[in-house]
């Protein structure tokens, strides 16, 4: 199948899991095309399938990815679509950080009118090393709250490789059941 996975991130964790994903699925046979919606992604019009990735920042998904998914709607509400969340909220045990991560979803696609038909919250990464004194400074006011690390010394990566594997190949297994 030709499939096409887009993605948004400011500091890369989004790209490192849009790469994962595409790994799998080439390995599994199909035809992928991977882009960064900053990049003039290109139009879904030409795929069976796509899967989208944004990472959150300040409460808010990338609008990059936000402006692809108005632009593109109706297509993708014809098409075998998904979604990937990579936040530092879905790393959390805390159940107000899960749901404040899920109510950011679900107005989201509120307010784009896109229905996928999955959705993963993905836990993404603490750059702590590549941050600004001010964006350390906010990242560990963040992760306390969460419950998170606060050593800002080092970097904590918290994706489950192997929960992205099963969401990946749950995907796989539907679009291939439809087509
Ligand atoms: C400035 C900043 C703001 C963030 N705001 C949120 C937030 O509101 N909620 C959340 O769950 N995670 C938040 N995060 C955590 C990111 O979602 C996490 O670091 C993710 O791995 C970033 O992915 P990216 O590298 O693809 O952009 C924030 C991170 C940064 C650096």
């Amino acid at each position: 199948m030709k499939l096409l996975i887009l993605y948004g991130t400011t500091e890369g964790q989004t790209r490192k899991i849009a790469y994962f994903i595409e790994a799998i699925l080439h390995n599994a046979g199909h035809l992928v095309t991977i882009a960064d919606t900053t990049d003039e992604p290109p139009s879904p019009k030409d795929y069976d399938a796509i899967l989208i990735g944004s990472s959150i920042h300040m409460h808010k998904y990338q609008s990059a990815v936000k402006h692809y998914i108005k632009k593109h709607v109706a297509h993708l509400n014809q098409m075998s679509s998904a979604f990937f969340s990579v936040s530092l909220a879905a790393a959390s045990g805390l159940e107000d950080e899960q749901r404040e991560v899920q109510k950011i979803t679900t107005d989201f696609l509120e307010q784009t009118g896109w229905k996928p038909l999955m959705i993963s919250q993905i836990a993404g990464a603490l750059k702590y090393t590549e941050y600004d004194y001010f964006k350390r400074i906010m990242m560990k006011m963040i992760s306390k709250k969460e419950g998170g690390a606060t050593d800002t010394s080092q970097d904590y990566e918290y994706t489950n490789w192997d929960e992205v594997t099963k969401f990946v190949n749950e995907f796989a297994n539907k679009i291939s059941q439809k087509s």
